[in-house]
Formats: C-alpha cells, structure tokens, sequence
C-alpha cells in the first residue's frame, strides 16, 4: 500500500557527513533523521541505531547485507545507497526480501570523466616520475629525450564499459582528434554512434587501444579481468586507467606489466585494498600515478548523489519506484 512521505518515518543515515541538502530534504518531507555520528562508520553504531527505521541512507562502502537487514527489522520499507557502485551490497539479498534499493549513477559521471582525463594525461605524460625527479635534482631538460610521453591526439582510446561515465569521457574526447574510440561491453550499446565509438571483443580492445579506460562494475564476470593475460596483449606503449573498481585489476600482475615494460603508465583511482596501504609496491613506481578513490570528490557531485539517494527514498516511502533503482 502507498503511504505519503509526509507522515512521519524514520531514515537511518549512516554517516554524518551526509550534505545538509539531502538531509532538509528527508527532513522536510516528513523524516525522523538518525544520523550515525562516527567516521569511518563503526557496524556496532548502526546496528544499534538501525532497529524500528523505515529506511536506510547508506552513505559508506560498508557491506550491506542480511545483518544490516535483520536488525532493521521487518518493517523496512526501502534502502539508497549515495554511491555508484553496489559492489559492497548483497543485492540477491534484497531481491528474496523485495526490498527496493536505489543507488546513485549518472550524476557521478562527469566529475569521474574529469579526473578519468586527468589522469590519462597525468600516466601518459609521467606527472609522478616528472615530480619525482625534481625532488630528486634529477631534472635532465638538457636531454631532448627525457621525459618522453604519450599523446592522447591520433591515439585509440579503448573503453571497458560503456556506461555514463565512458561515455561522458568520449563526448569530451570528441574534440582532442584521436584516432578512434573503442569500447567492449557485453552487447553492443545503440547510442554508440553519437560518439563515433565502435563495439569490439575484449581482444581486440586490447591489442589495439591506446589509452585503456576501465569504468564498468566489479561483478564476478569482471573481478581480475585486468590480469597477466590482458596485459600481454596490450601494446608496450599503451596506457591504462581504472576508475571504477581496484578488484577488476589484478594487481601484482598489474606490478608486473609497469615494471617489465610490458605497457608504458597507469592511473588508478580505485585499488585493493583501498586505503592502499602506503607500502605498497604500486607506489614505488614511477610510471604509475594513484589516487585515493576520488572521482566523485567534488562538492557539486557530492550534494548531487545525495539528492538523488535522499529522493531515492522519498520516492520508495511513498510507494512510487525509485529514481535509479540498483535492480
Ligand atoms: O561508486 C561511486 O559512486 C564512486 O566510486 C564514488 O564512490
């Protein structure tokens, strides 16, 4: 039965970093908000406060499954998490209890593609290694071949995934003349020709990109998907960008292929585990540039996805689908 987001319901917000936007707005539709107050967000608070609520703001990459469910309760009407990917989520789990959940995709897509690009030029153009060098006094300008980069002009620029945010990278892309844009997904996507993209097997997205951008999901299919095999068909000169999830990479194989030489640089946003550990061997090498998981760092997406999750929920509360429905 529908019930108006006006009466009174409680939605359990699971870190109190939540923007104040997404928060008067549950409030103003009617919501009790019980906002969990430790970062990063300890399990035994939420499973506290969590039992009785109507809903679930999830606003972390904390698991959410079965154990989270039951404490809520059977009275649980609805679930949003405020990110992208629900790799940490146990939709099956969800789907057995009928239980809509939302999640938050599209608006990340162009402070992704921002720093997918940044990237792409900081790997190819050895932004770490330069920086790196001056610290050093190691800064060989008198050598015409120092510093050698790759250009992203006249390049192939391969994309794994050709979602929102593959294809904000390849509507910016449009006007830096390369030579052409590939991407591989599962079938092939019908507005593909509004980027000049072409649809191709993961060998030949291999062998021929350039630039190799990863922004597709971790799902079983694509966990270490990027392994010893992939890279020894990418070409020596090529570079590789991940901005969807480090466990689509794996990564000694991916140690392997940076310092062999078997490809040029990579830039990653995502990793395994993240925080990466700040001894881990990636960081020692100069042809790789990483980041701390922030391709939606910016204020404007952030108050985005929290609008979108926030709505997510008021939409479920009063019995209509969500916005973006995680399944
Ligand atoms: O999944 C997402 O929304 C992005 O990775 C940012 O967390």
């Amino acid at each position: 039965m529908s019930r108006a987001a006006s009466t009174a319901f409680k939605v359990l917000i699971s870190h109190p970093n939540v923007p104040t936007p997404a928060l008067e707005l549950l409030r103003s539709r009617g919501a009790e908000t019980i906002v969990c107050q430790s970062v990063p967000p300890s399990r035994e608070e939420i499973l506290k406060k969590v039992p009785g609520v109507d809903a679930i703001y999830w606003a972390h990459y904390q698991p959410l499954n079965a154990g989270i469910l039951d404490a809520a309760g059977p009275q649980l009407r609805c679930v949003s998490t405020m990110s992208s990917g629900i790799d940490y989520v146990d939709v099956p789990e969800f789907k057995l209890r009928q239980i809509p959940l939302g999640h938050t995709p599209g608006v990340v897509k162009n402070s992704v593609a921002d720093l997918a690009i940044g990237l792409m030029i900081a790997a190819g153009r050895h932004f770490h290694a330069g920086r790196t060098e001056i610290e050093r006094s190691q800064w060989k300008t008198e050598q015409i071949n120092w510093m050698m980069g790759q250009e992203i002009r006249d390049s192939v620029i391969g994309f794994f995934g050709f979602g929102g945010i593959s294809q904000a990278i390849a509507k910016r892309l449009q006007s830096w003349d390369v030579a052409k844009i590939l991407y591989h997904t599962r079938t092939r996507k019908e507005n593909d020709g509004d980027f000049k993209a072409e649809h191709v097997s993961f060998e030949t997205l291999l062998k021929e990109s350039d630039f190799l951008v990863v922004a597709a999901p971790l799902t079983n299919e694509t966990r270490d998907k990027f392994n010893a095999q992939a890279f020894g068909q990418m070409k020596k000169s090529s570079v590789f960008v991940n901005v969807a999830r480090g466990g689509l990479v794996n990564q000694p194989d991916l140690h392997e292929a940076l310092t062999s030489g078997r490809i040029f640089a990579a830039g990653l946003d995502v990793t395994t585990p993240e925080p990466l550990p700040a001894d881990n061997p990636l960081l020692k090498l100069p042809n790789c540039v990483i980041l701390p998981h922030m391709g939606t760092q910016t204020m404007k997406t952030t108050i985005e996805m929290s609008l979108l999750a926030a709505n997510n929920i008021l939409n479920a509360m009063e019995g209509k689908p969500m916005i973006r429905p995680a399944y």
